[in-house]
């Protein structure tokens, strides 16, 4: 009896293991790591428009391992793939993710201004896959191997797509080759300074032995200098402010803050580029102007400059590409940014110098604050804090005002993924080739959409973003980071996967 009970027992053991291995296979696919939308390692995601560095074509990109493995064009891959999963976007276009080198995440200390949660999910929802985050706004400021630790534990866990950090260059460690070293070593991608106050209390400003000594330190390194160039020269701002009637007005600003000032930083800088010249005592370090708004003296300068062989790129950014002074309310410090937004001519001779080639690339200069310091009661133009929020809305802010020039999809790629891969060091990113991270957007050039209050925006003070309120076109449908498909239609991934960029 007792033997009988045990053989019915034993024939039975196949099915159970069966069935136990369809649940587990079954289970396997639908409930993947938390890490992705999608539970497969090994795919194909195909389309009629793939940005690759050979141009636009129609076929699929093999994933393998969070790399790209093989690029199939749409003559060849039927033969191809057999009986891979392939995730279809039919017309919509396949593009290399974003690659923002120019965003404040506040975090650690002033996460109620944004966080690296909502700013990295409101990333993934607008098709950035690596962003680069700003040494000053946390608190402290980065500037040090000590705040850098900071940084890195306040993003373990927290990031749902890359995230690299710069750090500061300041007066405490600028004059400090073995500080600043040391800093380099534990792995900023590069520095940061600014040539006018911050705004920030720890994060004080350069002067340009500063500048010139930090470039030393860079090129054994080879890494970059990115300066926010402004500086401040006579007492325009404070006759401005005593006039409190006008502080309202968008030209009250604006007159505080002159293309000259600009201009004037730039000359300056351009004294010590000179040594970042092939066969200069700086050669292997590099300056790059972030947020360039003059598009006339300045980037005249700045052509000069790289022109005799200056190691020098130019940034700007989707706020200065798309609205011009003249159309900003009274009273809407949505728009108060430093340097300023200029006059419509201005932004004509952005775009002609963009897609000309003399500016290099975009980057979002993210820069929340929380609603209150915003001022928007009180519209005052020259108390309220400086800063866009547009993190989520770059990539649908550069098609929208982009496609009135001609603006072609190898040239976004170019401007927000391929040239800020190189200033960021990002070898593995930044094109759509074999060898490197899956990193890629899906989007959808043709759909538009109403950036209001129904809209899911992620980051965390969409009030106060300069773009609320505008219809936009090019939708994002899908982001995958390192192969993850972190973000699809409205759903992120459970898990918060990103990687911690250091240099090496
Ligand atoms: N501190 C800070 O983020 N400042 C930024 N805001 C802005 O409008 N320009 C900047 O440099
Ligand atoms: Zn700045
Ligand atoms: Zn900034």
């Amino acid at each position: 009896m007792e033997f009988q009970k045990r053989s019915f027992f034993f024939s039975l053991l196949p099915v159970i293991a069966s069935i136990l291995l369809f649940f587990l296979k079954f289970s396997l696919k639908t409930a993947p790591s938390g890490c992705s939308l999608l539970p497969h390692n090994h795919y194909w995601i195909s389309s009629k428009r793939i940005v690759t560095q050979d141009g636009v074509i129609s076929g699929a990109v093999e994933i393998k391992d969070g790399k790209v493995f093989s690029l199939v064009k749409e003559e060849d891959w039927h033969g191809y793939i057999r009986n891979g999963h392939i995730v279809d976007f039919g017309e919509a276009v396949v593009m290399p993710g974003l690659i923002d080198v120019h965003a404040h995440l506040d975090d650690p200390g002033r996460d109620d201004w944004e966080g690296f949660p909502s700013g990295t999910r409101a990333a993934a929802a607008g098709g950035i896959t690596t962003l680069i985050d700003m040494p000053l706004n946390s608190e402290p400021s980065t500037v040090s191997v000590e705040t850098l630790k900071l940084k890195m534990n306040a993003a373990k866990n927290r990031i749902f797509v890359d995230v690299g950090f710069w750090g500061g260059l300041v007066p405490d460690n600028a004059l400090n080759a073995t500080a600043l070293e040391g800093f380099l070593r534990a792995g900023v991608l590069g520095l940061k300074s600014f040539m006018c106050p911050s705004g920030i209390n720890d994060f004080p400003m350069t002067n340009i032995t500063h500048i010139k000594e930090g470039l030393s330190v860079l090129a054994k390194f080879k890494r970059p200098l990115l300066v926010h160039a402004e500086v401040q020269e006579d007492v325009v701002g404070e006759s401005v402010e005593d006039d409190k009637n006008d502080a309202r007005l968008y030209s009250t600003y604006l007159k505080t803050r002159p293309p000259s000032m600009e201009e004037t930083a730039i000359r300056n800088l351009l004294t010590v580029s000179e040594n970042t010249r092939a066969g200069g005592p700086s050669e292997g370090a590099h300056l790059h102007i972030v947020h360039l708004s003059d598009a006339q003296s300045s980037l005249d300068l700045l052509k000069k400059a790289k022109g005799r062989g200056d190691s020098i790129s130019i940034e700007t950014c989707p706020h200065y590409l798309s609205f011009s002074a003249d159309e900003i309310p009274d009273g809407d410090t949505r728009f108060k940014c430093a340097p300023p937004i200029r006059d419509a001519d201005n932004k004509e001779k952005l775009w002609e110098a963009l897609t000309g080639g003399d500016i290099d690339m975009l980057s979002s200069d993210h820069s929340p604050s929380l609603p209150d310091l915003k001022l928007l009661q009180e519209g005052d133009f020259l108390k309220a804090w400086g800063g866009i929020s547009s993190l989520q809305y770059v990539l649908p802010a550069t098609w929208t005002s982009g496609r009135k020039y001609g603006v072609t999809l190898e040239q976004i790629a170019s401007w927000w993924s391929e040239k800020p891969a190189k200033l960021a060091g990002q070898h593995l990113k930044g094109s759509i080739a074999v060898g490197n991270y899956a990193d890629i957007v899906a989007w959808d050039p043709e759909s538009e959409f109403d950036l209001d209050e129904n809209h899911s925006s992620y980051i965390k003070h969409p009030s106060i973003s300069a773009y609320m309120g505008r219809k936009l076109s090019g939708k994002v449908l899908a982001t995958f980071v390192r192969g993850n498909l972190v973000y699809k239609e409205g759903e992120h991934a459970p898990a918060a996967c990103g990687s911690r960029l250091l240099a090496q």
